[in-house]
């Protein structure tokens, strides 16, 4: 891993010599202009911490969401059809969906909201350690307690969703829920000063990708499968355990 940053900054680097690239043009350069500022506190080890980061917790769980929103589409078409519809409405012939286009897509964000009620992809947010002893709901946490949050549990709590084991994206049209976790019956991004800082490019990402598939193709289950199952991966990040196998048809 670290010999494929070195790469990856020895790349922007010699651009600089030939004056190919500005400074600041990326996520990259930007690095390496802090590094430049404050030279005595910040080393090439800082940056490639910092890409490692990013990469590692930007992509599963990016990839990952828009994997749980396919599975419940397929497995409720007439959400699909839905999605699709709006999808296919607002880009018209353009033969791809545009970041600019992503603002006419209400329902396809209920969706992907939706899935993320469903299954947060880091089920138990990050792992805290309590600094000093507290009482919480009557509970006495000890100082130096790890705690978890339970997401999944919170997006599926009965007292904050009605029907809240059934997948209805049409709960979220119109409601005010916030990506950022002001709410606390829907934290996919955690809360607070350690809640997700990739949370706006999570979003569009996954929102790219899954209005992208929606728009073009129509899709099917495999001939001979039933259902799709929801098995799940152990771990930080919450994965479909068995792939998704679809079959996807030009329309
Ligand atoms: C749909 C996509 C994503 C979801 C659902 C997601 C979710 C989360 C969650 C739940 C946390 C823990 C927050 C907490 O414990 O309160 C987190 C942390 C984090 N996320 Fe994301 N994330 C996504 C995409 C991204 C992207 C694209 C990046 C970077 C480009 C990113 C970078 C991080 C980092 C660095 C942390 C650790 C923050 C810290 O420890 O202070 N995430 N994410």
């Amino acid at each position: 891993m670290d010999e494929f940053y070195q790469e990856v900054i020895d790349e922007h680097l010699n651009q600089y010599q030939s004056n190919s690239i500005n400074m600041q043009d990326d996520m990259v350069d930007i690095l390496l202009k802090l590094k430049q500022d404050y030279s005595n506190n910040i080393t090439f080890d800082h940056v490639k911490g910092v890409l490692m980061n990013i990469l590692l917790a930007g992509t599963g769980t990016s990839a990952s969401t828009v994997v749980w929103a396919m599975t419940m589409l397929i497995k409720n078409p007439e959400f699909l059809k839905k999605v699709q519809q709006e999808v296919r409405d607002a880009v018209g012939k353009k033969g791809k969906v545009e970041e600019d286009d992503l603002y006419k897509l209400d329902y396809l964000k209920a969706v992907i909201k939706e899935a993320l009620r469903l299954y947060p992809v880091v089920p138990l947010l990050l792992p805290r350690e309590s600094r000093d002893q507290c009482i919480l709901e009557g509970y006495k946490i000890p100082k130096k307690t790890l705690v978890y949050v339970n997401a999944w549990a919170v997006g599926r709590d009965p007292k904050c969703w009605n029907r809240p084991e059934e997948f209805d994206p049409e709960r979220f049209m119109g409601s005010n829920l916030e990506y950022k976790g002001a709410d606390f019956e829907w934290i996919p991004f955690g809360s607070g000063r350690r809640g997700c800082p990739g949370l706006l490019m999570g979003a569009t990402a996954v929102e790219l990708a899954l209005s992208n598939l929606v728009y073009s193709f129509d899709w099917e289950l495999p001939k001979g499968t039933l259902d799709i199952d929801t098995l799940k991966t152990k771990g930080t990040v919450m994965h479909k355990k068995n792939e998704l196998l679809l079959v996807a048809k030009v329309p």
